[in-house]
């Protein structure tokens, strides 16, 4: 799976079939030519079809998974093929389609834990529709990866591609920025009583763990929000950062890490707090991703901490309005890929897991 030579196999399963998923798979693998070889998991047909449909020019060898892939090439698209359980029309989500997108995170998983990919990217898939399909409970692929691979516990944290590389120092300005989440996918009624110290003490120690094994940060800074307005203000406005937030920050910093908060979320996310923070610590989703989306939408990618492999994703979701009209922008996508490849170089850091 690993070839200094063509870089490493990535899994790259193509999400909705309704949504810009297949063809910003394929408009990739047309035009770039990838440091990593890059396997699409999902329906040949219905990638034949797209292709077609946005004049696109594609070999797509079917192949599977453990079978040699060859070099990357621009033009061509190795498959791992899943069938789609019905035709599938830009747009237009079938609940049908469901037990498909699912399968294809299964093939990917399966490669990445039989050592066939060093790790696996996901193209959107659409939340909603396959809990309309009856998958009570499912929040979106962080989750199902991680009851997949078996853990208890994996950190979403999205990254704009100027704070992706170790190399380069984060926080230059001009919109670097990682973002992880204490809560995820939450109705915001449920976020307060979801902010429980053990969750976030297990929260932060991953990320710590997975800015040094994946990003090469040796001494992560992490800036951790406050709940509340003003972080509560003295507890004028909410008592989870006197009570829950603050104390488990103390018990961390008392394991080594660094830690700064909780912070009021509205100032923290300036140039001037900012500065010589490795990563910032959301209490909830849209606490931190519009700040992060307004940084950088478009050429940041999302990454699943605390995983046994890389797994990379795109900072958007399924477009429905653009599907089909070839107009989605695939820029996350070649951020995710990049990032992807990058990561699988630095299994030399798996060691470094806990502070
Ligand atoms: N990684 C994943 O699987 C993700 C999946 N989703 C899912 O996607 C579905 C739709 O979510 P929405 O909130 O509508 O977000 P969305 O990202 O699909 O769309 C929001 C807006 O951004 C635009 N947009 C999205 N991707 C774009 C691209 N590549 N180029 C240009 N414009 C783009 C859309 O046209 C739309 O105007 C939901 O089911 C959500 O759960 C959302 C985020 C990530
Ligand atoms: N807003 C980010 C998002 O929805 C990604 O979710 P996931 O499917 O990567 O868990």
């Amino acid at each position: 799976m690993a070839d200094a030579a063509h870089g490493p196999v990535l899994a790259l399963t193509t999400g909705e079939p309704a949504g810009v998923g297949p063809e910003l798979a394929l408009r990739l693998a047309a035009t770039a030519p990838s440091a990593a070889r890059p396997v699409a998991v999902g329906d040949p047909a219905l990638l034949a079809e797209r292709a077609a449909m946005l004049g696109l020019s594609l070999s797509l060898p079917e192949l599977a998974p453990g079978e040699p892939v060859p070099a990357a090439r621009a033009g061509v698209l190795p498959v791992w093929p899943v069938a789609l359980r019905e035709p599938s029309r830009p747009g237009v989500l079938a609940t049908a389609n469901a037990d498909y997108v699912l399968e294809t995170l299964d093939v990917a998983v399966g490669a990445c834990r039989a050592g066939h990919a060093a790790g696996m990217i996901t193209a959107p898939l659409h939340k909603g529709v396959i809990l309309d399909a009856g998958h009570v409970g499912f929040t979106g692929h962080t989750e199902y990866l991680r009851d997949a691979c078996g853990i208890d516990e994996v950190v979403m944290m999205l990254a704009t591609d100027r704070a992706l590389h170790a190399a380069e120092p984060t926080w230059r300005g001009g919109g670097a920025l990682r973002v992880a989440l204490a809560t995820t996918h939450l109705p915001l009624r449920d976020v307060a009583d979801a902010i429980r110290a053990p969750r976030l003490a297990r929260t932060l120690r991953i990320l710590h763990g997975d800015l040094r094994r994946w990003f090469a940060v040796e001494r992560p800074r992490i800036a951790v929000c406050g709940l509340n307005p003003h972080a509560g203000e003295g507890g004028h406005l909410g008592r989870e950062e006197l009570e829950v937030i603050a104390p488990c920050l103390d018990a961390l910093r008392g394991e080594g890490l660094d830690l700064d908060g909780p912070l009021p979320a509205d100032t923290l996310f300036t140039p001037r707090h900012l500065a010589g923070v490795d990563a910032v610590l959301a209490m909830y989703h849209d606490q931190g991703l519009p700040v992060l989306k307004y940084a950088g939408f478009g050429r940041a990618a999302n990454i699943t901490l605390g995983l046994p492999f890389p797994r990379t994703s795109v900072d958007h979701g399924t477009a429905l309005d653009l599907a089909g009209s070839g107009r989605a922008d695939p820029g996350s996508l070649a951020v995710a890929v990049a990032l992807a490849a990058e990561m699988t170089s630095r299994g030399d850091l798996k060691a470094m897991t806990t502070p």
